[in-house]
């Protein structure tokens, strides 16, 4: 009996000790991803900024950020992957939405349609996701650190007020900017008869893309509201599971 709980009482250390250990390299894991994609977020704004300055139009900006926005944007994938194993306190499913648009907004949009490169809504977007990335990253890396600056905190739970419809309102436009483009081309379409049988209209893919705005940004848009509640105004708030 007693070599039972004395057993016990060393699996209950060596599990402390495990849990320590995996804690220990998620923090240090989510405080190098959180540093690098602020550091990214911001060559990106400073790439933009100097090129307004320097051209004196937007004209041809797209194409300058392209490679460092695709990757940046890209690598956040990796943020499903935190929320399925865990690491942090978010739903896969919310997560999965916002990366997954953004991503198919810069792969499957703008950097596939050259065309609409150009279109101020492109920047629109680009300014917001911008500006939301940055506050975003450096609030989870100064948390991290226990030295959140109150500032950060108030602009990562205020600014979205404002920036989420508006970055909505730049994503919207430029794909329907991109519809006559897609309906002219036939890009990334399938037409009957072919061997495979199958038919594929992108053109009817993108108008479904942005009818599906009008469920899916309610909810991301009320959640950050209930974590802003949550968060600045101390609300206990029970989320329904994913
Ligand atoms: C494939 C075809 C797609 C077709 C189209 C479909 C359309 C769908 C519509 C989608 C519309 C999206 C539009 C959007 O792209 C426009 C814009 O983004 S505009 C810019 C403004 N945007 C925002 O402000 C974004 C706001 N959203 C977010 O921040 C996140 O995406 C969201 C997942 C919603 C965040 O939610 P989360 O629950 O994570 O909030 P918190 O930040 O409060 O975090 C909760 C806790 O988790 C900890 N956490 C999270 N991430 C990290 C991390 N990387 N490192 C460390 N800790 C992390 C955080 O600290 C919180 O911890 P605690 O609970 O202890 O406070």
């Amino acid at each position: 009996m007693a070599s039972g709980e004395e057993d016990g009482t060393v699996d209950d250390k060596e599990n402390n000790n495990k849990k320590k250990t995996k804690s220990a390299l998620a923090t240090a894991w989510l405080t190098f991803y959180n540093i690098a994609m602020t550091a990214g977020w911001l060559v990106l704004a400073i790439a933009m900024a100097r090129f307004y300055i320097q051209k004196g139009s937007t004209k041809g900006l797209y194409r300058s950020i392209a490679r460092t926005l695709k990757f940046f944007q890209t690598f956040a994938l990796v943020e499903v992957g935190h929320c399925a194993i865990g690491i942090v306190r978010t739903s896969v499913i919310v997560t999965g939405v916002q990366v997954c648009s953004r991503i198919f907004m810069v792969w499957f949009i703008t950097n596939s349609i050259r065309q609409i490169q150009n279109e101020e809504s492109v920047i629109l977007f680009l300014v917001v996701w911008t500006l939301t990335e940055i506050t975003r990253y450096s609030y989870y890396t100064f948390k991290l650190l226990h030295h959140l600056p109150y500032f950060i905190k108030w602009a990562r739970y205020n600014l979205f007020i404002i920036l989420y419809p508006l970055g909505v309102i730049g994503e919207l436009l430029t794909i329907y900017a991109a519809l006559p483009v897609v309906r002219r081309t036939g890009m990334y379409s399938m037409r009957l008869p072919n061997k495979y049988n199958v038919s594929f209209d992108y053109y009817y893919c993108l108008i479904i893309a942005m009818l599906s705005y009008i469920p899916l940004f309610p909810q991301l848009y009320f959640h950050m509201l209930r974590q802003r509640r949550r968060v600045l105004h101390g609300e206990v708030i029970v989320e329904k599971d994913d």
